[in-house]
């Protein structure tokens, strides 16, 4: 028996990554039974034929995480990118992925991409979002900035780089491993692939013991997973951290007086448009809870 990590599923087939080299895998019967699908990202140990090179998986390991869109397993990191410029900064969307992110309690990375395009803008950013107590790496595929910081940090991980569309994922993947030659450029002039078309999620590997999804992670926003109001401020430090002073415990920094986390958005302390994000999510939440 051999240990290895499924790195892409078609049709019933599982292709496993092994010390000595990827084995086209089926899935034991006994599986289905259980109703337990292999995904991708599973550990796994498989039986492998003497006769041509193919195998059973015999076991799947405990899995660490599971996301559901796109379906993979063991994923230990968020590479959340965001460009400073074309399409500009939107902190909505990257408090948004961010939120998506520590519900998945997994090691997140906010990497500021196009830091080219508008290089202070970007600085000043990394130092608000380095703050909150969030590790940021500023890049540029262009100009060849934080590339090596990046890699390093994608070691030992399975990482999945999240983002709105355009902002560079596919271009820094393929700065990262120039072997991976994904398809990067406009939203135009791409293929149109995704909704129409079956696409397989695939782990690619960047050297040993470091993969990465080859499709965005993240591709439903939805937070009707967070059933209070009171649960937001778990997916905001900084707002955590100062609303323990408020003078009611129960204080959603709202309207309610003596609030300590208002203070410190007026006092610059916190950032003012992340205050306005959690009170755009807040609101959310509220009208979710209604129907
Ligand atoms: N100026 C500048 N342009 C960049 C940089 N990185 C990527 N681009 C350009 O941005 C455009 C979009 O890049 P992609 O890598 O395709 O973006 P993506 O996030 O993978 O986009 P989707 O596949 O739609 O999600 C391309 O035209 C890239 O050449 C950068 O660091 N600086
Ligand atoms: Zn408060």
């Amino acid at each position: 028996m051999v240990n290895g990590i499924i790195i892409k599923g078609i049709g019933g087939f599982y292709y496993v990554k092994t010390e000595s080299g990827i084995v086209e895998c089926r899935a034991r019967g006994i599986f289905r039974e259980e109703k337990l699908t292999p995904l991708v990202g599973d550990k796994v140990k498989i039986r492998i034929s003497d006769e041509d090179n193919t195998g059973y998986i015999e076991e799947i390991y405990p899995r660490t995480s599971q996301l559901l869109r796109p379906p993979v397993a063991n994923i230990t990191q968020a590479i959340i990118v965001m460009s400073i410029k074309k399409p500009d900064i939107n902190t909505w969307l990257l408090d948004r992925f961010l939120i998506m992110a520590e519900h998945e309690k997994l090691e997140i990375i906010i990497c500021i991409n196009k830091s080219d395009l508008m290089p202070e803008k970007a600085l000043e950013l990394k130092t608000i979002y380095e703050n909150i107590g969030y590790r940021v790496i500023n890049t540029s595929v262009v100009a060849g900035l934080g590339i090596d910081e990046l890699k390093i940090a994608l070691d030992n991980n399975i990482s999945v780089f999240a983002g709105p569309s355009g902002v560079g994922k596919s271009s820094l993947l393929n700065a990262v491993n120039r072997n991976f030659k994904l398809e990067t450029g406009d939203v135009s002039t791409k293929t149109k692939r995704g909704k129409h078309t079956t696409r397989h999620v695939e782990l690619l590997e960047l050297h040993d013991n470091a993969f990465v999804l080859d499709s965005p992670g993240f591709s439903s926003l939805n937070i009707d997973f967070i059933e209070e109001e009171i649960q937001l401020k778990n997916y905001f430090k900084e707002i955590y951290k100062y609303g323990e002073n408020c003078r009611f415990i129960s204080c959603l920094h709202g309207n309610e007086p003596d609030c300590e986390v208002k203070k410190q958005v007026e006092e610059g302390n916190i950032f003012k448009e992340r205050y306005e994000n959690y009170l755009f999510f807040l609101e959310e939440i509220k009208n979710i809870r209604r129907y």
